[in-house]
């Protein structure tokens, strides 16, 4: 067989690999600089793992467009391959029928534009506390921490979504899924030595993984339990499906028992901390980037809060919901800017299938696929000053963030897109636009635009490294907040 033709890469270590170019680096920042030098496929060595970065819009173009089947699974990764339960869920699951199935009970039943808008009253209610909320901060002359803010209000919507309104394991529940998440975001010897025996005894990744992943799983049992005994108390005269949560969607797929692969609690289980782990640090993290941007760029701010006020009207409207967004032009392009500039999960991970050949370089079946939409949305072949924050660029532009463009994917593209376009995007401009309708925002004392920290830390997902707390100046009177 004639020697496979490999992308170039960047010097290797004996037994490490590339890994000494990236170990205590931003990998998105790492990855975008080396391509640069080696091009827009380059072939990695992460301990005795292949992988291969791809980082054009043409480069994307072939893998998650042109070879999409092909590129369509996620690779095998010790640590991961514990969240993914056997292929059970979706997010980690690998490419086929199993995947195949719960992907399309995610897009049909749980984040269908039914349960998209049965949330909309819940957004409204839980975004009205927190404009509250800051306003009864801004009163006291405090700071608001925006990030912990929005982390939580996009928490306490997905819980609802998944699980109703409040319940007892919530806290519990929360802690456990991002101690979990937190540990997927570290760096784990065992996931680059797979087949070492020694690694894997001197490692305690896997074994910390898998306390954590089984606590996830124990908590979601004892609400299932608990969700049967409200029902059977209840008695079949209680059952309207309007009102379902995705776990009684769920329940109910289990009960009806009509597809290929039955729901089990553990499947039940494995879907619904995919789903909750997938939304909470993403949306949380988008509307992070979206304030620490608009407080660094004062004309856009002023921009967006002119818009959302003729909008809206000057007449102090309480309450601002979905309906009421449709005319917000400039705010959605501000929003697309900062998914550019700052794409939440600027890595995307797949695996091939089987070998392929991409740009004439042969890729082997089963390589680690690292999809870098970050340097692939900074690249100053298809955007003009790439580093520059300028929402206006969109303008006229028909470019959105739904996979069609290679050069801007921030929710991914082809089968295994994000499922949740349109449930984060709901959150994302209701908050936004109460945000910039109800206040007007300054940096904290002393710091300016020029001077503000605006570092990244990655942890799978790319938050801030310092929590953005920024001072609220309420724009309306607080008699006009939306009420109790
Ligand atoms: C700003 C918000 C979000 C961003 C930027 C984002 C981004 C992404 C990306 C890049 C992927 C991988 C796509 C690929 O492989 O091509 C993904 C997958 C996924 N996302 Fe999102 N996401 C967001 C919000 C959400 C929300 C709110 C949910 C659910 C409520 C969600 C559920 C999922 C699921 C289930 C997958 C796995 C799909 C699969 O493997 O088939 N995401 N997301």
């Amino acid at each position: 067989k004639p020697k496979n033709r490999l992308p170039p890469g960047p010097w290797t270590l004996p037994i490490i690999g590339s890994l000494h170019h990236l170990v205590g680096a931003l990998p998105h920042r790492t990855m975008m600089a080396l391509s640069r030098r080696y091009g827009p496929l380059m072939l990695l060595r992460l301990g005795e793992v292949p992988a291969v970065a791809v980082s054009s819009a043409e480069a994307v173009a072939l893998v998650m467009k042109t070879n999409d089947l092909t590129f369509s699974s996620r690779p095998s990764i010790p640590t991961m391959d514990i969240l993914a339960c056997g292929g059970k869920g979706i997010v980690f699951a690998p490419y086929g029928e199993h995947w195949r199935q719960m992907r399309k009970v995610c897009i049909m039943e749980l984040l269908s534009s039914k349960q998209v808008k049965r949330m909309e009253g819940i957004r409204a209610e839980l975004v009205g506390n927190l404009i509250r909320h800051i306003a009864d901060t801004a009163s006291t002359g405090a700071a608001v921490n925006i990030s912990e803010k929005v982390t939580r209000l996009s928490n306490d919507v997905v819980t609802w979504a998944v699980f109703g309104s409040k319940f007892a394991q919530q806290g519990e529940y929360l802690r456990t899924l991002y101690d979990t998440l937190a540990l997927l975001g570290g760096f784990h010897l065992i996931d680059f030595f797979p087949s070492s025996r020694l690694v894997r005894w001197l490692s305690n990744g896997e074994h910390n993984m898998k306390r954590r992943y089984s606590r996830v799983q124990r908590i979601i049992a004892d609400i299932i339990e608990g969700r049967h005994e409200a029902k059977e108390a209840a008695g079949s005269g209680a059952c309207n499906t309007n009102d379902d949560d995705m776990l009684d969607v769920l329940l109910r797929l289990q009960q009806e028992d009509a597809l290929a692969f039955p729901l089990t609690t553990e499947i039940i289980g494995t879907v619904l901390f995919d789903i909750v782990g997938a939304a909470t640090e993403t949306t949380g993290r988008l509307l992070e980037w979206v304030m620490s941007e608009l407080a660094c760029h004062p004309e856009a701010m002023a921009k967006a809060q002119l818009e959302v006020r003729k909008v809206l009207g000057e007449d102090h409207r309480a309450v601002i919901t979905n309906s009421d967004l449709a005319e917000l032009h400039y705010m959605r392009m501000v929003i697309k800017e900062v998914l550019r500039l700052h794409p939440p999960t600027p890595i995307i991970l797949r695996m091939n299938q089987e070998d392929c050949k991409i740009m004439d370089y042969d890729i082997p079946k089963g390589t680690s696929v690292y999809v870098n939409i970050f340097a692939v949305s900074r690249d100053p072949k298809h955007w003009e000053n790439p580093e520059q924050f300028k929402p206006e660029r969109f303008e006229n532009s028909k470019m959105d963030y739904m996979g069609t463009c290679s050069e801007f994917t921030p929710f991914g593209t082809g089968r295994r897109r994000c499922p949740g376009i349109q449930f984060s995007s709901s959150l994302t401009e209701l908050t936004l636009a109460n945000f910039l309708y109800h206040f007007d925002w300054m940096l904290p004392d002393g710091a300016t635009p020029a001077s503000f920290d605006m570092s990244e830390k990655f942890a799978f997902t790319v938050s801030r490294r310092y929590d953005l707390h920024l001072r609220a100046i309420p724009h309306v009177s607080l008699k006009s907040m939306p009420s109790k």
